[in-house]
């Protein structure tokens, strides 16, 4: 066994390099016990050794635990993106011309702007509004709905294809993200008024929740977000990434998009909508599927 990282001097701060070697000690064969023992003879407490042991392990196991229980995609499988190739700062959405305000590319994070006309929101909230109820979040123990604290806005999801408005912009959709526009459920509505918010969370399935397959057989894992801000709140309300420490602007017309290949938080797409300072929030959401959503 190589030597174990030595504490600082006047900390016992679990260090990136302690971390290194305490996998690189366990990839190499090396039992729990024996690296404990070298870490303390290198001079960490064995409380401290303790823990960073245990947190690495787990974080191990975690990973190892996840992409044993979510069925790879083949590394072919293509995933729902904007043509960004050549740094355009338009992108053509059939039907309009979309602009590419900013872009992520791991994980694939896209800011659009003029995704939406002013009348196109205003529609979308006119046609939401008298159908909203309560946010039900899918409850993934059992594959119901439950009314969540974690979501304190107003939602509602229109049915693909139901009017006019709804189709245009299903079909802009499809033509920016490259697809189909049958994998896609149908667009959610959410309303928040003062003080509401959409705490972090991910929009695919938990692998790991009993009621996980029964919403997998509609459609397959979600793959990709496509968040549409239909007005502007006073103040607050940016859609956050925890991970990435970003927060996107709520501005009218805009649309934030984003992707996750595995079904894991590795995918770094902890997402969420930030309380409502001042004003009221409007959003559209819009899923993709690996299949065909039915
Ligand atoms: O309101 C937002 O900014 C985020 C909405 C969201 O995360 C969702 O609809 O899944
Ligand atoms: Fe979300």
């Amino acid at each position: 066994m190589t030597n174990a990282a030595n504490p600082s001097s006047n900390s016992q701060a679990i260090t990136p390099a302690l971390t290194r070697w305490i996998l690189e000690q366990s990839e190499a064969g090396h039992d729990p016990a024996s690296v404990l023992q070298a870490m303390q003879a290198a001079g960490w407490t064995e409380a401290v050794a303790l823990q960073a042991l245990e947190q690495t392990l787990k974080q191990q196991l975690d990973v190892a635990q996840a992409r044993a229980a979510t069925p790879r995609l083949p590394p072919s499988q293509p995933l729902p993106a904007p043509l960004l190739q050549g740094s355009p700062l338009y992108v053509d959405a059939g039907d309009r011309q979309v602009a590419v305000l900013m872009h992520l590319q791991n994980p694939s994070v896209v800011l659009f702007g003029d995704f939406l006309s002013a009348e196109e929101c205003e529609g979308l909230i006119a046609a939401a509004e008298p159908r909203l109820a309560r946010s039900l979040t899918v409850m993934t123990q059992t594959g119901g709905e439950e009314v969540s604290v974690d979501r304190t806005s107003d939602g509602m999801f229109f049915s693909r294809g139901e009017s006019a408005l709804i189709q245009r912009i299903e079909e802009r959709i499809a033509r920016l993200l490259n697809w189909p526009l049958l994998h896609g459920e149908g667009l959610q509505v959410l309303h928040y008024r003062p003080g509401a918010e959409y705490k972090p969370h991910y929009d695919y399935f938990d692998p790991h929740e009993p009621g996980t397959p029964t919403i997998l057989k509609r459609g397959g894992q979600r793959v990709a977000t496509l968040v549409m801000y239909l007005n502007e709140p006073a103040q607050g309300g940016g859609t956050t990434f925890p991970d990435l420490q970003l927060e996107v602007t709520p501005k009218r017309g805009n649309a934030v998009f984003f992707s996750y290949a595995q079904a894991h938080p590795s995918s770094r797409t902890l997402h969420g909508g930030a309380p409502v300072l001042a004003g009221e929030k409007w959003v559209a959401t819009k899923w993709l599927r690996e299949g065909e959503f039915h």
